[in-house]
C-alpha cells in the first residue's frame, strides 16, 4: 500500500492509515444543526435573548482558536511553563496565558459585555464604566486541566454568563459576586480526540462537535441527560489521608463493591481535567468529587466557584444531575470573592444524595 494509494482512496481516508470501518455511530452530515442554527431555534422556541448570540459565537470562536493553539503547541513553541504565577499561586502554562488572551480579545468585542472574570487574572476586566440592566458578565477558565498539556492529555475551557438586572459599580470588583443561580448560560469545550462544545441556556444541555474542514460546531449530542444512578466515581484518591470522614466512608463503601453496603461494584476514573470528567458524566453518568480536605482547607478547596463549579453545576443540573458542596447546592452559594474555591460533589443524583447524607450525618455528630 503506497502513500499515494492511501492519499487517493477517497475523502474518508485521505490522511492516515487504512482501517476497515467497524459498527459505529452513523457518520453525521451537513444536515446536523450548527451552533448558530441551534441558537436561532432557541430564540424562537425557548425565548433565548437574541442579544446573547454574538457573545456565544465569540465564545465558540475562542474555543476554536484555543483548540488550534493546543493542537499546534509543539510547533509554535507554546508548550511549557510561562515563568509566571496566577492569583491562585499556580505556575502558569504558556497556553494558560495565550488562551486567556484569546478569550479576552473575542469576548470584549460585544458592547453588551460589562466585565470579564478570568482564572488567570487577579482583577476583574471592566469593559464598561456604567454597567447596567441587560449587560453581561463573562466568567471563564481559559484552559482547564493545564497539568495535562505536557502529557498530551485532554484539556478544555469553561465559561459562564450572567445578565445584569440592575446597575453595578464598575470601580468595585465585588460587584461581580453573583450566585450561580443567576447564570443565564454556561458551557465548556474539551480539546481531546475531537473538540466538543457543550452548552446550556437554561433549557437542557446540547453537545456539539467541531467539524474539521468547515470549522462549524454541529449538534452531535442533543438533549444530554444524566441517569439518576451510577457505578463510576472520579476522585484524586491519592489525597485519601487528607479527606474528612464522610468522603472516606463513601469511598470505602464503593471499594467494598457487591458485598459492601452499596451492594454494587464501582469503577474509578481520574483524568485530572474537570472538563473531561464532566463530559464523561454527561455521556455515561457517574460522580465527580473534589473535596475540601486537610491539604486545601485553608484555601477553601481546590476548584474555583465562579468559573469552574458554578458553570459545571448549572450544566449538570440542566442534565438532571445534582451539584453540592456536601452541605448545600453549589448554585446557592453566595460568593465572597471572585477567585474563591469550593468543595465539589457533582453528577448522578443518587451518588450526590448519599454524599450529602454522609456529610449531614457527620455534622450532626
Ligand atoms: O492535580 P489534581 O489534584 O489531579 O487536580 C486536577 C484538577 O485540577 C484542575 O486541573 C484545575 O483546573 P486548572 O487546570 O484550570 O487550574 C481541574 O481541571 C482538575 O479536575
Ligand atoms: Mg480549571
Ligand atoms: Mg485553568
Amino acid at each position: 500500500m503506497s502513500r499515494d494509494d492511501v492519499i487517493c482512496s477517497g475523502p474518508r481516508y485521505a490522511i492516515g492509515f487504512w482501517s476497515t470501518p467497524t459498527e459505529s455511530a452513523p457518520a453525521l452530515d451537513d444536515k446536523a444543526l450548527t451552533l448558530r442554527e441551534t441558537l436561532l431555534n432557541a430564540c424562537r422556541s425557548d425565548g433565548l435573548d437574541p442579544d446573547l448570540l454574538p457573545l456565544l459565537e465569540d465564545i465558540a470562536t475562542s474555543c476554536r482558536v484555543v483548540s488550534h493553539l493546543v493542537q499546534s503547541g509543539a510547533f509554535t513553541g507554546s508548550l511549557g511553563a510561562a515563568g509566571s504565577t496566577n492569583v491562585q499561586g499556580e505556575a502558569q502554562q504558556q497556553l494558560d496565558v495565550l488562551a486567556n488572551d484569546v478569550f479576552v480579545r473575542h469576548c470584549s468585542s460585544s458592547d453588551r459585555v460589562a466585565a470579564l472574570v478570568s482564572e488567570e487574572v487577579e482583577e476583574v476586566y471592566w469593559l464598561k464604566d456604567n454597567p447596567g440592566p441587560g449587560d453581561y458578565i463573562v466568567y471563564f477558565d481559559p484552559l482547564d486541566g493545564s497539568s495535562n498539556l505536557a502529557i498530551n492529555m485532554c484539556v478544555g475551557s469553561i465559561f459562564s454568563v450572567v445578565r445584569l438586572d440592575r446597575e453595578i459599580d464598575a470601580s468595585d470588583d465585588r460587584s461581580v459576586l453573583l450566585p450561580g443561580s443567576s447564570q443565564i448560560c454556561a458551557g465548556y469545550s474539551v480539546y481531546g480526540p475531537s473538540t466538543s462544545f457543550v452548552l446550556t441556556t437554561g433549557n437542557g444541555v446540547t453537545g456539539f462537535t467541531h467539524q474539521p474542514g468547515t470549522g462549524e460546531f454541529r449538534v452531535t449530542h442533543p438533549d444530554m441527560k444524566i441517569g439518576d444512578t451510577a457505578s463510576e466515581f472520579a476522585v484524586n484518591a491519592s489525597r485519601y489521608a487528607m479527606w474528612d470522614a464522610p468522603l472516606r466512608r463513601y469511598f470505602d463503601e464503593c471499594l467494598a463493591g457487591q458485598s459492601g453496603p452499596r451492594g454494587q461494584r464501582y469503577n474509578m476514573r481520574w483524568v485530572a481535567s474537570m472538563v473531561s470528567e464532566v463530559h464523561r458524566i454527561l455521556t455515561r453518568g457517574g460522580v465527580f468529587i473534589y473535596p475540601c480536605d486537610e491539604g486545601n482547607r485553608e484555601q477553601g478547596g481546590k476548584l474555583r466557584l465562579m468559573y469552574e463549579a458554578n458553570p459545571m453545576s448549572f450544566i449538570i443540573e440542566q442534565a438532571g444531575g445534582r451539584a453540592s458542596t456536601g452541605l448545600e447546592r453549589i448554585l446557592d452559594v453566595v460568593p465572597t470573592s471572585h477567585h474563591q474555591r469550593v468543595a465539589v460533589f457533582l453528577g448522578s443524583k443518587s451518588e450526590v444524595d448519599v454524599l450529602e447524607q454522609y456529610h449531614r450525618e457527620a455534622q450532626q455528630g
